[in-house]
């Protein structure tokens, strides 16, 4: 399997060296040439298959020569091993059409284990063979940084940077990366969003003397073998509900817009997704961009849903790529274009190609809470502000006569007051984190510009030699 950049002029890449590289050097994002196609028969063959087993076939086609099946399947078994559900991801079913997918039962609690316990093994894998060291940067919102942290604390050859928006990330979601002392831990609190931590990542991966200096890789979901994690999911969860004679939509609460992504490769490699609902809080980008064409960032919001306050959405370039033809050239220069004037114009093939599959919602405060309580009081289930944003979105849509998933993204502890103020439970904090107050916390706070981020990364980072 060979990897080719959204803006056309890197060079394609096989699965190790896109697992390690992160941003392709033409400032694009790296997505496989050819999408693998699963035929209903393979699909069918999925049923009955644990999650590790499931992984293996779906993420295969995408690994190419880079492992074979053993030793894949030794980092699944290792990997989501470290689970706290048999199921991996299991579904709950909260009423006749609707389904919960419950991504947060790794170690730091939210759905990006799922892929970055795969990601920190695939790193330690892949260098085990080189003698290169490198150096991590990456911007959280919240849950990515913790995820990441967790996956590669204390590993060799590895140094990890990681940014956050200072005072915009729940008070557990901070103290789970900031409470992490391993010597190859840096946290960053930034005076500014996750919008302009995100993009001091992509300067720092689009400076070739800095990037090259110091080896950068990506475990945001700029990294493409994220994303080939998240697919595996939606296989699961589809065949579990009577896929492939049965058709599935999901709803997904949406930021970067990698989870959701997920779902349309899925969809891609043959899954029958009925619908992908995108949904957003009042940072509704991608809402506007869907419903209207209009892709235009304004200044993001802080809501009860930190993790999803994000305006630029990364991944959706993924998606103007596939549905624009597969034109490097166009989509380069429309990206140069929303980079200065944060907008763009989706063509008509753009947003009729996505219509065909997704529909969008923008979910307010109080949708949110009346789902959270919906949630509670229907199925007695606790669920996390970002998942009533999802299911809010599903309940809502006009979807009929399938099953509608939608991804509970976090659990609730993460996001303790929001979910006491909408339901007036306070959920315990689970084991994996009961005493991560009383834990000792270190980060430093910077400004929001690239030359101080640089400059202190640059102090501590191990050169290439
Ligand atoms: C809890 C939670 N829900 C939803 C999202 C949005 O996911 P994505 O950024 O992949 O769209 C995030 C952040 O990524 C998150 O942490
Ligand atoms: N919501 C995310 C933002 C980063 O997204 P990623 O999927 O690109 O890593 C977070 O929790 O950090």
């Amino acid at each position: 399997m060979r990897y080719i950049s959204t803006r056309g002029s890197a060079p394609a890449l096989d699965f190790e060296n896109v697992t390690l590289t992160g941003l392709a050097s033409d400032g694009g994002l790296y997505l496989p040439e050819a999408w693998p196609s699963f035929s209903p028969q393979e699909i069918a063959a999925l049923a009955g298959l644990s999650y590790v087993e499931t992984a293996v076939r779906v993420m295969m086609p995408f690994v190419g020569d880079a492992l074979d099946e053993d030793a894949l399947r030794e980092l699944c078994t290792q990997a989501y091993g470290r689970f706290d559900h048999d199921a991996v991801t299991p579904l709950i079913q909260l009423d006749h059409q609707h389904w919960l997918l419950e991504l947060f039962h790794g170690p730091t609690l939210a759905f990006k284990d799922v892929a970055l316990q795969l990601l920190g093994l695939l790193f330690e894998r892949f260098l085990s063979k080189r003698d290169t060291h490198i150096t991590i940067v990456g911007a959280t919102s919240g849950d990515t940084g913790s995820a990441a942290i967790d996956a590669v604390a204390g590993r060799a050859k590895v140094d990890i940077f990681m940014l956050h928006p200072e005072g915009r990330v729940s008070d557990v979601q901070r103290r789970q990366m900031t409470t992490v002392l391993a010597p190859n831990v840096h946290n960053i609190a930034i005076k500014g969003s996750f919008d302009d931590a995100q993009a001091m990542v992509k300067a720092m991966f689009a400076d070739p003397d800095f990037s090259g200096r110091f080896q950068l890789s990506a475990v945001n979901s700029i990294n493409w073998a994220r994303l080939m994690a998240q697919v595996v999911y939606y296989f699961y969860a589809a065949v579990r509900l009577g896929a492939p004679e049965r058709r599935i939509a999901f709803a997904v609460p949406t930021g970067n817009f990698g989870d959701v992504f997920a779902g349309y490769v899925a969809e891609r490699m043959g899954l029958p997704v009925e619908r992908l609902i995108v949904a957003t809080n009042v940072n509704d980008i991608l809402h506007r961009a869907l419903s209207t064409g209009d892709y235009s960032a304004g200044q993001v919001v802080p809501t009860a849903t930190p993790s999803m306050d994000i305006q630029v959405s990364s991944n959706f370039e993924r998606l103007l790529f596939d549905l624009g033809g597969r034109d490097g050239t166009a989509l380069a220069d429309a990206m140069r274009g929303f980079e200065t004037k944060r907008a763009l114009q989706l063509s008509n093939a753009q947003r009729e190609g996505a219509a065909r599959l997704f529909s969008s919602a923008r979910i307010d405060a109080e949708a949110m809470g009346h789902a959270m309580r919906w949630a509670h009081d229907r199925a007695g289930q606790v669920i996390d502000p970002h998942s009533a944003v999802g299911l809010a979105a599903a309940r809502a849509s006009d979807v009929v006569d399938v099953p509608v998933v939608t991804l509970a993204t976090a659990h609730p502890a993460k996001f303790r007051d929001a979910v006491e103020r909408a339901t007036g439970v306070r959920p315990p904090l689970p084991s994996r984190i009961a005493n991560l107050f009383e834990r000792e916390e270190r980060y430093d706070v910077l400004p929001a510009t690239l030359a101080d981020v640089t400059g202190y990364i640059a102090e501590r980072a191990t050169p290439r030699s």
